[in-house]
């Protein structure tokens, strides 16, 4: 790709904010401004690289107007899942280091405490900024009632429908004094917002008792001053307002929350004014707020699925001159192609995803197969009961899903799908090291959490050819599958293949002086570890053990027992992964594991960066199998 064609002009106003609190010197205009110089960053950061962008494009008035209300450093800021905060990084003292952000060493994508005492936890998962939010305030309130400290979570209407956010909000009239919920309605998760919580918040936008109430706020708020005055008088008047049900949201106000809005997420004055307001109330409170995704930049605002997290581009001022392509065939692509030549070839087949569409490459299926295609919206633990519950009754769903957002649903794999022994198959993509979304997006607990499920089958593909038979082999087995792999270049490897069979691994190279056992998609490392071994005289075996459980031990054991040197090899969690696996069913079988070596990840969060470099920095490339093999090798003892 050509070089960036830089059309930005150098900020102003952005270098010179060190902290928010440089923001109380801004009037409007300038406040107005600097939002502009803030786009044009995001905008010069996504012709470098791929990021988040539409989501971050589209807060940028509502973090100046936070930062510009609030006092972070006392009061509390959630920003739900954390994708969206780029502006919050920008104006919280990281504008030198932004140019770094999502590389490896560099700024994260997400919240990071590391970072700034502006953000309170790491996360990226979505939907539990409420919840979080309401447990600081209910602290805050018993540990420091006389600072009024205010705790501000916000909350995108994608991740508002998950289960998480109402079992808060059920708790909120009790604990939430002084907890503001912003509802950031932009109308769109990555693809557009499904459901009836997506309707009711389309409805709140037009109702007539909303307009109504806008005109009453309206009249209110126009008497308070924009910075300074106190407001008490004022929001007495609000109380009542409330109280003769001139507002919309009142399914909120049931629940107890006092219910603003909607409100123009893009006017930095008006949100001024309705935060102050806030600020001079009582909690709970929910500010209901509309912005456009993408706003400032046309091509985002016109297409916020692409741009959500586009990949890298040139553009000319509101243009996109050239998108980097594509890129190479991935895991996904063959999983999602597996899929829909299942749904094709079985009518009893449904596939389910928890609002990743776009990233598990649905859209064909959505497209192809309406009626068997559900999407829950950001609701994972509800995706697998739906799952049990539509296997109960004959189907055979496919939850196709990433494996760190099934983590959310653990108990609903245990007691709706394992416990019932029901043949629902997961399809867990990024399986693995997930590149520069970091830890909250490695998925690499899948193997030890799904291992220890009865019932449950677990397969981990060492690669295309084999994901491609396990799927049509999860839909024909009678009981809960799982498949993993990773987010990667798919893989195939050359040779002749013995077919799948339930618990059978695959031997590719046949070696004396040792075993290479793979457990998963790093199988070509392994193979490619095996070749430079034996180009320095070392033969080494080679295992693709496609199934973590159940483990083939009639293969495996028995190398365990003759060969001087065994080294597992996993993407996932050494802690109860397919090394362990190896170990147990050793150790239960009375076998020596000494010369036994696991390779995976260790007891530590692996920080962001791209795959193959977090890849080499653990070990786990081939270089890295290689040295772990000679080091063996060179202290081998006799068995
Ligand atoms: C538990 C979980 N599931 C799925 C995702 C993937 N994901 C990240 S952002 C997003 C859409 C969020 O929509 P919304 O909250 O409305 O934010 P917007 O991007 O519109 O600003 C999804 C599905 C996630 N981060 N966490
Ligand atoms: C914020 C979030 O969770 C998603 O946008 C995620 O970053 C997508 O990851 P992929 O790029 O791997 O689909
Ligand atoms: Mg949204």
């Amino acid at each position: 790709m050509p070089d960036t064609e830089t059309t930005s002009v150098r900020p102003a106003i952005l270098p010179t904010i060190a902290s928010p609190r440089d923001l109380d010197a801004l009037s409007l205009v300038e406040t107005e401004r600097l939002a502009g110089e803030i786009r044009d960053t995001l905008c010069n950061l996504v012709s470098s690289r791929s990021a988040h962008f539409a989501s971050n494009l589209g807060v940028v008035e509502l973090c100046l107007a936070l930062h510009q209300t609030f006092d972070f450093l006392s009061d509390r800021l959630i920003w739900d899942t954390g994708h969206q905060i780029y502006p919050h990084k920008l104006v919280t003292g990281r504008f030198a280091q932004f140019e770094g952000i999502r590389t490896k060493g560099g700024l994260m994508g997400y919240p990071n405490p590391v970072e700034s005492d502006y953000d309170l936890f790491v996360t990226g998962h979505a939907g539990s900024s409420v919840a979080t939010a309401l447990g600081l305030a209910s602290g805050d309130d018993l540990l420091r009632a006389h600072e009024n400290r205010w705790t501000v979570a916000v909350i995108g209407d994608g991740a508002f429908p998950s289960g998480v956010v109402y079992e808060a909000l059920n708790n909120a009239k009790a604990h939430g004094r002084r907890l503001l919920i912003v509802l950031n309605d932009n109308k769109m998760s990555i693809c557009p917002r499904v459901g009836g919580v997506a309707d009711y918040l389309d409805r709140l936008r037009i109702s007539r008792v909303y307009n109504g109430a806008k005109t009453e706020v309206q009249r209110i708020l126009q008497q308070i001053p924009l910075l300074g005055d106190p407001t008490e008088r004022l929001l007495a008047q609000v109380k009542e307002a409330a109280k003769v049900g001139l507002h919309g949201g009142m399914f909120f106000e049931d629940l107890g929350l006092r219910y603003f809005g909607p409100i123009d997420g893009h006017n930095i004055g008006l949100m001024r004014k309705y935060l102050r307001m806030c600020q001079k109330s009582d909690g709970p409170i929910l500010l209901h707020v509309v912005t456009e995704k993408g706003h400032g930049f046309q091509p985002a605002a016109e297409d916020p699925v692409t741009f959500h997290a586009p990949p890298q581009f040139r553009r000319d001022v509101d243009r996109v001159v050239e998108m980097k392509k594509g890129g190479s065939r991935t895991y996904t692509h063959a999983a999602s192609e597996a899929i829909h030549e299942a749904l094709g070839g079985n009518d009893r087949a449904t596939v389910l995803t928890a609002a990743m569409c776009q990233g598990n490459k649905l859209e064909k299926l959505r497209d192809d197969f309406p009626t068997r295609f559900f999407d829950t919206g950001i609701c994972e633990a509800h995706a697998v009961c739906f799952a049990a519950g539509q296997a109960k009754v004959g189907m055979r769903p496919i939850v196709d899903i990433y494996s760190t957002f099934l983590q959310r649903a653990f108990d609903h794999i245990f007691q709706e799908v394992s416990l019932q022994d029901l043949p629902v198959t997961f399809m867990l993509d990024r399986g693995g090291l997930a590149g520069p979304d970091g830890p909250t997006h490695h998925g690499v607990f899948d193997l030890s959490y799904m291992r220890i499920f009865p019932n449950m089958v677990v397969m981990a593909p060492g690669d295309e050819h084999d994901l491609r038979q396990m799927l049509p082999f999860a839909l024909k087995h009678d009981h809960p599958c799982s498949v993993r792999y990773p987010k990667a270049t798919a893989v195939t490897v050359e040779g002749e293949r013995t077919p799948l069979e339930l618990g059978r691994a695959e031997v590719l190279r046949h070696g004396a002086d040792g075993a290479i056992l793979c457990g998963g998609a790093l199988l070509p490392e392994c193979l490619a570890a095996a070749d430079r071994l034996a180009e320095q005289g070392v033969a080494m075996t080679v295992v693709n053990a496609r199934f973590v459980k159940p483990l083939d031990t009639q293969t495996i054991l028995p190398l365990i027992r003759d060969l001087p040197l065994i080294v597992t090899v996993e993407e996932g969690a050494l802690a109860g992964g397919f090394g362990s696996a190896v170990l147990e069913a050793a150790a239960d079988a009375g076998v020596n594991t000494h010369h036994v070596r696991r390779l995976g990840i260790p007891d530590s969060y692996v920080e962001h960066g791209e795959r193959e470099e977090l890849l080499s920095g653990l070990g786990l490339d081939a270089a890295g199998v290689t040295r772990t093999c000679q080091e063996l090798s060179s202290r081998t003892v006799p068995v």
